[in-house]
């Protein structure tokens, strides 16, 4: 089975490239033993990339391989918690800051309400242990698996101890003075501060689509700022885009490139005129 990459030709901007696998099936069996980082990842924030920092040194010392396991969709969505779950990041674009933060590898594992039932347990082994062949897992102190969410980093270090890995709880990095968060950036952005979701993100804030003629096709549930006019790089290019009343995000100025091709839209600041 040949490894998927997430670098594909309608994939603009990626800069390294590294496997993204769908499922653990897709895991070649030559890769593990591996550290693993696991959660949801999205937009992978200043945050996140203290867990990577910390979970490269781990990788380095042990001379490991470092995976990261996000979930797909966000399983907020799936189990209908009343929540902002739209995203700062397609998959693809996951696994493009992942490959820049220093990961090896990303898995992108399905989350199903089948899923959503196993107990802490049965992912421990089933996915850590069995599937990814952990030898380390590193997740952030507020780290929650398994049904009804009641695995904790407390768990995993107890049920690694008979399963052959350590786990490695990193201290929340705050911004400002709450935990810089996927949630934290998705307030930022609806509210329209740009500047708190850039803070957050360490860097502005980018969405993946198809153009239709002046049009920006996206994914469903992709976090967009209100209606307005912003400053924006459009595949990395000055340029001014616009949220209409129906919330779809219209070029104003900035990409002579043909309908059709996938652009990228990185929102600077709102233009007042
Ligand atoms: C096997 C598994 C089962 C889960 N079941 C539930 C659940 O029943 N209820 C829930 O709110 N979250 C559930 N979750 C989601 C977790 O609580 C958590 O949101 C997820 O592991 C992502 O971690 P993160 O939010 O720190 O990124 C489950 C996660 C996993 C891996
Ligand atoms: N501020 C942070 N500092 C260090 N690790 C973090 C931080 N926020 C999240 N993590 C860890 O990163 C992994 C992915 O977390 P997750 O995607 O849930 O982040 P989040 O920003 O809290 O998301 P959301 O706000 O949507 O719940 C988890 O292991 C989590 O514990």
């Amino acid at each position: 089975m040949t490894a998927a990459l997430f670098r594909r030709t309608d994939e603009p901007n990626a800069r390294a490239s590294i496997p993204l696998w769908r499922g653990v099936d897709q895991v070649p069996a030559t890769f593990g033993p591996c550290v693993v980082m696991v959660g949801v990842f999205d937009g992978l924030h200043r945050g996140h990339r203290r867990l990577v920092d910390h979970a490269r040194s781990i990788s380095h010392d042990r001379g490991l391989p470092l995976l990261l396991v996000t979930f797909d969709p966000h399983p907020a969505r799936v189990l209908g918690i009343d929540r902002d779950t739209s995203a700062l990041s397609t998959i693809a674009y996951r696994a493009e800051l992942a490959a820049d933060a220093g990961v090896d590898a990303v898995c992108a594992l399905r989350f199903t309400r089948e899923l959503a039932s196993w107990t802490p347990a049965e992912f421990a082994r089933e996915v850590l242990a069995d599937g990814l062949r952990a030898a380390a897992v590193v997740v952030g102190a507020n780290f929650t698996f398994g049904a009804r969410g009641a695995g904790t980093v407390d768990t995993l270090n107890e049920l690694g101890r008979d399963l052959g890995f350590t786990t490695h709880g990193v201290p929340l990095l705050q911004v400002v003075d709450t935990p810089c968060s996927s949630t934290y950036t998705r307030r930022c952005l609806r509210v329209g501060d740009l500047a708190g979701a850039a803070r957050a993100l360490g860097r502005p804030h980018r969405v993946d689509g198809h153009r239709l003629g002046d049009v920006v096709l996206l994914a469903d549930y992709t976090a967009l700022p209100p209606t307005g006019r912003y400053r924006a790089l459009v595949d990395d290019r000055e340029g001014l885009v616009e949220i209409d009343a129906d919330g779809r995000l219209r070029i104003l100025a900035g990409d002579p490139s043909p309908a059709g091709r996938p652009v990228t839209v990185a929102f600077l600041e709102h233009n007042e005129c």
